[in-house]
């Protein structure tokens, strides 16, 4: 029997199984083996080469990457075309796009790698399509877009997430809080710091037996909220990827405006219509927002700022960071910076290393 079918058999048995007291630690198991097979179908089969598992050739380059994830025809090549120079073909059929087209967006200074990608369709994650190439190359980005058509039903977007998590992605999450460390005698230590609620001790041993993971030491800190689910991704870490995620509703030129309204106020969502010119600044900062990174502009004494060129550090750096971007050893001669921006209190601020940048500060770095 090859994985897939595996695979199909287990969720026929999880399907069939009524979730209650008794059958809970089953379930467990069986959401364990299925986590097993999901990562061996994406392991390149032996000699393949180049499998099954892998992501488009496409080099990352820039200060980021952010991969438009969606069904065929909700307008991803579209959106690429209007926020880079890259055009990739757009047509009203399925499947336009066949690869990954890689564009870049400038953005104040920073560069941003954006990745148009097939469409992809219910069944992807177990390789229908271009569907698991087109998973592995999302893996690699910073953050997802993922694309909606709205006049489409809702579900397509539990759809989309539902292929996204069978390939280990997990969308606007923290990786669960246990801790988990295999050893080489000892047997197992399992340990929580309160009463859990939806884990216990016999879940857990079961599930690392299951593993052949014999001799270990867990520690569940996140008790209220850790699941079994939480527990295997953790056992599975190797292969799980936290990623942001943005909703972008293209199309909205065909909604009413009460569903337009209902759209745009739903979590880490943005609405626009490529069609109209509608909405596509909002969504390119959104998209920067979610990034957590920032824009920094260096300025020399007596010398304007040059705007098109930023320093890129991530989202609560310090001047230090800062420092460090420009050059490895520039800190060691470092005597105070001048800030203007959001961050400083008065314009300009001089401030030691310590001090916290804000996006889009202008900094002069004064040496010894
Ligand atoms: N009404 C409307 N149509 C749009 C909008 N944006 C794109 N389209 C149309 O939707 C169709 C599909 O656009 P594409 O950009 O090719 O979609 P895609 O997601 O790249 O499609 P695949 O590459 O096939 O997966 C084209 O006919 C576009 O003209 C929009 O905002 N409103
Ligand atoms: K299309
Ligand atoms: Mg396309």
């Amino acid at each position: 029997m090859g994985v897939s079918e595996k695979i199909k058999e287990i969720e026929e048995e999880m399907r069939r199984t009524q979730k209650n007291k008794a059958t809970e630690y089953h379930l467990g198991l069986l959401k364990g083996k299925l986590a097993r097979l999901r990562a061996q179908l994406l392991e390149p089969a032996p000699g393949a080469g180049a499998g099954a598992g892998t992501g488009f050739d496409v080099s990352k380059s820039g200060d980021a990457r952010i991969a438009l994830v969606g069904f065929p025809s909700v307008g991803k090549s579209t959106l690429l075309s209007k926020i880079t120079k890259t055009k990739s073909e757009v047509a009203a059929y399925s499947f336009t796009t066949l690869t990954a087209i890689p564009g870049v967006l400038e953005y104040g200074g920073a560069e941003i790698q954006i990745l148009d990608l097939p469409g992809i369709i219910e069944g992807a994650a177990e390789g229908k399509g271009r569907g698991r190439q087109v998973i592995s190359a999302a893996k690699t980005s910073d953050l997802i877009m993922m694309v909606l058509d709205a006049t489409k039903k809702a579900e397509q977007r539990a759809l989309l997430e539902t292929e996204l998590e069978a390939v280990g992605i997990r969308l606007n999450r923290n990786p669960p809080n246990i801790y988990l460390k295999p050893k080489k005698a000892g047997g197992m230590k399992i340990n929580f710091m309160n009463t859990p609620k939806n884990l216990d001790e016999r879940m857990i041993y079961n599930i690392l037996r299951d593993y052949k993971m014999l001799n270990c030491e867990v520690l569940v800190r996140d008790e209220n909220e850790a699941t079994v689910d939480d527990f295997i991704d953790v056992i599975m870490a190797a292969h799980r990827k936290y990623i942001k995620c943005l909703y972008v509703y293209n199309k909205i030129d065909c909604i009413s405006m009460e569903f337009l309204d209902q759209l745009a106020h739903e979590d880490h969502t943005v609405v626009m219509s490529c069609e109209l010119d509608l909405g596509i600044n909002d969504v390119v900062d959104r998209a920067w927002k979610e990034l957590n990174l920032m824009r920094i502009y260096t300025k020399r004494k007596g010398v304007e700022p040059n705007f098109s060129e930023a320093l890129i550090v991530r989202q609560d750096s310090t001047v230090e960071d800062v420092c460090d971007q420009v050059h490895r050893t520039l800190k060691e001669s470092f005597k105070y910076a001048l800030v203007w921006g959001a961050s400083a209190r008065h314009v300009p601020q001089r401030v030691g290393l310590g001090h916290v940048v804000a996006d889009e500060d202008v900094i002069t770095i004064v040496t010894k």
